[in-house]
């Protein structure tokens, strides 16, 4: 008998051609698994897809999108129990990245080896987080990205640049339980996975499986210090950095003095004055790829 799959497919993520015909090719290299194919259409897709996931005992979800789809379909997936293999459709896909899954055939690769494990997801004011939230300049970017009409990395990069220009930090009162304090950074990352969809390494010590998540406080100055942060991220390199502050936490709660602007998987959210951030209780099975 086979196994029963869902391949939930957002269509307008990224940039990538003929995605029809990557996804027939996917289900057509996957032939134990009888696949059920389901588009979102940005409309309360996660209500929609948890009707569809409590139909079936669903064995494996592929999930064709970005970060901002795997968190939806991550959402919806409370209570199942279930495998999900990220196809990295979207425009950066971070958390794809993190696993090692950087193509759709390193997902079918990722599936036919078998590599799975239990990884933590994180519970930002009551939301999932399966990757990385952060406040200030990626942020900051990310709403411009979102409010623009062009999708895909090259816009990505475009907007970088202009918002690179307008940068100023940010008040932070980091709270830690032992601990409290001020800190200034004109980004403040809260990482559970390693990397940006760009490759960018923010989190080089971190693990998706350890209870634990960074909380990243970024003030470079001026052009060197953005030189030796650029040079730190793709090196995998930011212990010394002295406008680098890390912590490693299972919560945290942040005051958001100055209102930095504050996404979390990608997706920006509003109104975000308090956060409280912690491992969350449930786990999620995702498939990755050993580099
Ligand atoms: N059919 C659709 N039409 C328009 N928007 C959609 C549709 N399906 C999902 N969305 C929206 O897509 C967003 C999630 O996109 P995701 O993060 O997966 O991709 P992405 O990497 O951001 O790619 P892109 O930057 O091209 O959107 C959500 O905001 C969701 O509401």
């Amino acid at each position: 008998m086979k196994h029963s799959a869902l391949f939930v497919v957002n269509p307008f993520s990224g940039d990538l051609p003929h995605k029809d015909e990557i996804v027939r090719s996917i289900c057509d290299q996957l032939p134990s698994y009888d696949i059920r194919i389901w588009k979102t259409t940005g409309e309360q897709d996660k209500e929609k897809l948890s009707k569809v996931l409590g139909e079936v005992s669903w064995e494996l979800i592929l999930v064709g999108g970005g970060d901002g789809t795997i968190k939806m379909v991550a959402e919806a997936m409370e209570g199942k129990d279930c495998c999900l293999v990220p196809v990295p459709f979207g425009s950066a896909n971070g958390l794809a990245t993190c696993l090692g899954i950087e193509s759709w055939e390193d997902s079918l690769k990722s599936l036919a080896s078998g590599t799975r494990k239990p990884m933590d997801l994180l519970e930002v004011n009551g939301q999932v987080c399966l990757h990385l939230c952060d406040f200030g300049f990626n942020a900051d970017l990310i709403r411009k990205f979102e409010e623009g009409h062009e999708r895909g990395m090259p816009a990505y990069l475009k907007n970088s640049l202009a918002s690179f220009f307008e940068l100023k930090p940010y008040r932070f009162e980091v709270n830690t339980g032992a601990k409290k304090e001020w800190v200034s950074a004109k980004m403040l990352v809260i990482a559970n996975g390693t990397k940006y969809g760009t490759g960018a390494t923010i989190n080089p010590h971190g693990r998706m499986d350890d209870g634990l998540f960074e909380i990243i406080a970024l003030n470079p100055e001026g052009m060197q210090e953005w030189v030796e942060l650029t040079y730190g991220l793709v090196k995998k390199e930011l212990d010394g950095l002295d406008f680098v502050q890390t912590w490693s936490r299972s919560s945290v709660r942040l005051l958001n003095a100055d209102d930095a602007p504050f996404h979390i998987d990608g997706e920006p959210v509003a109104g975000a004055e308090s956060v409280e951030i912690r491992i969350g209780k449930r786990k999620i099975c995702l498939y990755y790829l050993d580099s």
